[in-house]
């Protein structure tokens, strides 16, 4: 059985009522710590289906998060009024039930550069807003990442290992996506794996078999298995359906 060297917490929750309350403590838990030492949380937004399920679990929180900053593991390179945009979704959907929470508060990328200069511009933004800890790179308090069927998170996908080999550049930008829209930009390994927490949320029997590969096997043909950080604590919060086959 392949070893994982950071701590990890496996929540599976028997209802979405329950998994929303794990997600709504789990951010409360992190933006509490982070607070307590310094003027900022920041936090990584993945799309897909954690757009509902995050604005579900701070919607009726007595929460203070004026002093949030929210940005993007990944971004899909379209207008930021775009039905794609993952921005988009969380204006429309966290923000108008949220009313507290300011846009100023969502670091965009600049999706009118040309893709590559977007890229650069957010890992930019990424170094300036976040400030380098120690060593040289941004430190994250929380990131929150979803997985697709085929052991994608991010923009970080099987078929395009090179993204998942960079080194040294901390937000790429992606082309052919298998997951349109083709073109996007992403978080890189070295970032997102110096995180200090890093939760997945994952739902859906769909995935079941992947969560197993994943989570159990760690098995690195996916490149969900290489989210692992470094100095910090990996937590997996899944329904019944995507955690069924972790009882085994
Ligand atoms: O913008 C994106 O496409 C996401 O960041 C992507 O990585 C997503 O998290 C997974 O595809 C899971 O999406 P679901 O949770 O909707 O299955």
């Amino acid at each position: 059985m392949p070893e994982r060297k950071c701590p990890f917490e496996l929540i599976l929750a028997e209802s979405e009522a329950k998994l929303i309350q794990n997600l709504s403590d789990l951010v409360k838990r992190c933006s509490t710590q982070a607070l307590l030492n310094k003027k900022s949380f920041t936090i990584g937004l993945s799309g897909g289906s954690l757009v509902q399920l995050l604005t579900k679990s701070l919607v009726d929180q007595p929460l203070d998060t004026s002093r949030w900053m929210f940005f993007f593991c990944d971004e899909r390179y379209v207008a930021h009024d775009h039905s794609d945009s993952t921005y988009w979704a969380y204006k429309t959907e966290l923000l108008s039930k949220l009313p507290s929470i300011q846009e100023s508060q969502f670091i965009k990328a600049d999706t009118t550069k040309p893709l590559d200069q977007c890229a650069l511009n957010y890992e930019e933004q990424v170094k300036s807003k976040l400030g380098l800890h120690g060593d040289t790179l941004p430190q994250f308090d929380l990131l929150l990442l979803g997985m697709g069927p085929d052991g994608h998170t991010c923009s970080l996908f099987p078929e395009q290992p090179e993204s998942l080999a960079e080194s040294s550049r901390l937000v790429i930008p992606i082309r052919n996506s298998p997951k349109p829209p083709p073109e996007r930009i992403t978080f890189t390994l070295p970032l997102i794996n110096n995180a200090r927490d890093v939760a997945f949320v994952v739902t859906g029997a769909s995935k079941a078999n992947v969560v197993k590969k994943v989570f159990v096997d760690i098995d690195k043909q996916y490149p969900s298995a290489w989210i692992e950080p470094i100095n910090g604590k990996l937590t997996l919060i899944t329904d019944a359906g995507a955690g069924q086959e972790l009882k085994l």
